[in-house]
C-alpha cells in the first residue's frame, strides 16, 4: 500500500507536558513526534505556526438525526418533551430523513473539532452511511424500547442484530456498534437481561439514559423497589462495557455501584440544564474513581454539537453547584472530552490522546483570534476561551476533513439543503 503522508509543522501539542513542535502522521496513524521543525517532508504540509493541536474531541451521548428537530420544542420538561413533541415527529421518520441529519450532525462535528461520538437512534445503517461519507469515527446503536410489550422487543431485537451484521466494524474499522436499550423506564427487565446476555458474548458495548430526572427515579422505585442504578445492578445489567449517559440523580449507594461495576457515565450539562433535568455530582463522580466523559445530547435538547461549550458549561456548572472553585479544573474537563470518552468507548489505546502509534484523529484551533489573545495557556484557552468555531483544521484517520475552516470531505452548502428539505418534509407530516 501506498503510504500518505501529513506533517503539522511547528504547533503547540496539548499532552501530558505541552511542548512546541512537530506531529508526522502516516496513513491512518501517528507515526513521529518531534520538536525539530521543518526538517521533514510530507505529501501534506500543515503549518501549526500560532495554532494549537489537541486530540479530537469525543462525545460520548448523541442522536445525531436529531438535528432535524433543532429549535422544534424549547423550554419544556423532559416528560412533556419527549411524549408530546419528539416522539410524534419520530413517529414519522424514515431513513432518508435520518440519513440527511445525520450527515448534517457530522458537519456540524467536524467544524467544532469532534472527531468521534456515541450514537443511540433509528435506522442506524442510514446513520452509518453518513459516518462513512463524513470520515468520521462512530460507535452506533439502535435505540430500543418494548414497554413491555414482547413482539415490540422482538422487533428491536431483530433490527439491533441487522445493524450489527450490517455496519460492525466497517468504514475501514472506523464505525463500531453497541447495544442502546433506551432507558429503565421504557425497556422491560427482559428485554435488559436479554441485553447484557447478547453483548457479553458478542463482546460488544451498551449505550442506555438512566437517572436523567427526578420522575424517572419516583416510576423506577414504583415499578422495581429500587432506585435506577440498584435495581439495574440487581438484574445482573452493569459491568464496565456500559455506557450510562446522564446519571443525575444518584444516591451514594448508587455511586458505589457505579464504581464498582466501572460503568462508565456520559454527562450532558446542556441538556441537564435545558430540560431543568438536574445536577450531575460529577466531581464528587471523579473523586470517587468513576469515568465521566461529555455529552451533548440530540440537538434538539442543547441546541447545537459543540463539545467546547459542552467543556465550559460542564465546569462552570460543578464550581456553582459545589461553591468550590476549584473543582473540575479546565485539564481535567479537557481529558473528560477526549481519553475519559475514549476509554468510554473501549477505544483508550487507538484515540483520545496524542501519541505515537495512536490513530490520527486530530484537531488544530487557531489562536490567532481577538478572543483568544494573548496566547498564554492553551488548556485554559481551549476549555474556556474558545467554542467550535475556533477550530480550524480536523484530521480523522489520518484523513483531512476539513482544512483552514474549510470542508474537504463534504459539501457544506448541499448537506445543508439537503437537511433542509428533510426538516421540512418530516415537520408537513407531523
Ligand atoms: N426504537 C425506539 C427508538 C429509540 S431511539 C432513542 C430515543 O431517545 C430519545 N431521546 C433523546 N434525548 C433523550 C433524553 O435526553 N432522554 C431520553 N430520551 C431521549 C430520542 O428522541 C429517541 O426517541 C422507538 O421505537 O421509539
Ligand atoms: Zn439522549
Amino acid at each position: 500500500m501506498e503510504t500518505k503522508s501529513i506533517l503539522i509543522d511547528n504547533v503547540t501539542i496539548l499532552g501530558d507536558e505541552i511542548k512546541k513542535g512537530s506531529v508526522i502522521v502516516e496513513n491512518d496513524k501517528i507515526v513521529e513526534i518531534t520538536e525539530k521543525t521543518g526538517s521533514h517532508s510530507a505529501d501534506e504540509i500543515i503549518n501549526g505556526e500560532k495554532k494549537v493541536l489537541m486530540p479530537g474531541l469525543v462525545n460520548t451521548h448523541t442522536h445525531l438525526s436529531m438535528t432535524l428537530m433543532r429549535g422544534l420544542a424549547d423550554d419544556l420538561p423532559l416528560d412533556t418533551w419527549l411524549n408530546d413533541h419528539i416522539w410524534p415527529v419520530e413517529a414519522n421518520l424514515t431513513g432518508d430523513y435520518c440519513y440527511a441529519g445525520a450527515l448534517l450532525a457530522c458537519i456540524e462535528m467536524i467544524k467544532s473539532g469532534t472527531t468521534a461520538f456515541n450514537d443511540m437512534y433509528f435506522f442506524m445503517d442510514d446513520v452509518a452511511k453518513a459516518v462513512d461519507n463524513s470520515g468520521l469515527r462512530g460507535m452506533l446503536s439502535h435505540g430500543m424500547i418494548d414497554l413491555g410489550d414482547e413482539e415490540k422487543r422482538k422487533a428491536e431485537f431483530r433490527e439491533t442484530m441487522r445493524i450489527i451484521e450490517k455496519c460492525h466494524d466497517t468504514a475501514d474499522g472506523r464505525i463500531k456498534v453497541a447495544f442502546g436499550p433506551h432507558a429503565p423506564y421504557t425497556c422491560s427487565t427482559e428485554l435488559l437481561k436479554e441485553v447484557r446476555e447478547k453483548a457479553s458474548k458478542l463482546g460488544l458495548k451498551i449505550h442506555i439514559h438512566v437517572a436523567e430526572t427526578e420522575f424517572e427515579v419516583g416510576q423506577v422505585k414504583e415499578s422495581y423497589g429500587a432506585r435506577p442504578f440498584e435495581y439495574l445492578d440487581e438484574i445482573g445489567f452493569l459491568a464496565d462495557d456500559v455506557i450510562a449517559a446522564h446519571a443525575v440523580w444518584l444516591s451514594d449507594k448508587e455511586i458505589k455501584i457505579i464504581k464498582e461495576n466501572n460503568v462508565k457515565l456520559s454527562h450532558n450539562p446542556t441538556s441537564n440544564m435545558k430540560l431543568a433535568s438536574g445536577i450531575s455530582p460529577v466531581s464528587k463522580l471523579i473523586e470517587s474513581g468513576v469515568n465521566v466523559s461529555l455529552g451533548t445530547d440530540g440537538a434538539a435538547s442543547n441546541n447545537n454539537l459543540d463539545l467546547f461549550e459542552e467543556m465550559k458549561l460542564a465546569a462552570l456548572l460543578q464550581k456553582v453547584n459545589t461553591g468550590d472553585s476549584t473543582v473540575l479544573p479546565a485539564e481535567k474537563v479537557l481529558e473528560m472530552a477526549t481519553i475519559d470518552a475514549a476509554a468510554a468507548l473501549g477505544l483508550e489505546n487507538e484515540i483520545g490522546s496524542i501519541e505515537v502509534g495512536k490513530k490520527a484523529d486530530l484537531v488544530l484551533v487557531d489562536m490567532k483570534t481577538p478572543s483568544l489573545t494573548p496566547f498564554r495557556h492553551p488548556v485554559s484557552h481551549v476549555v474556556y476561551a474558545a467554542n467550535g468555531g475556533d477550530v480550524d483544521t480536523v484530521i480523522c484517520n489520518g484523513e483531512i476533513l476539513m482544512r483552514n475552516k474549510v470542508l474537504e470531505v463534504l459539501d457544506e452548502a448541499e448537506v445543508i439543503q439537503l437537511a433542509e428539505g428533510a426538516a421540512e418534509e418530516l415537520l408537513s407530516k407531523s
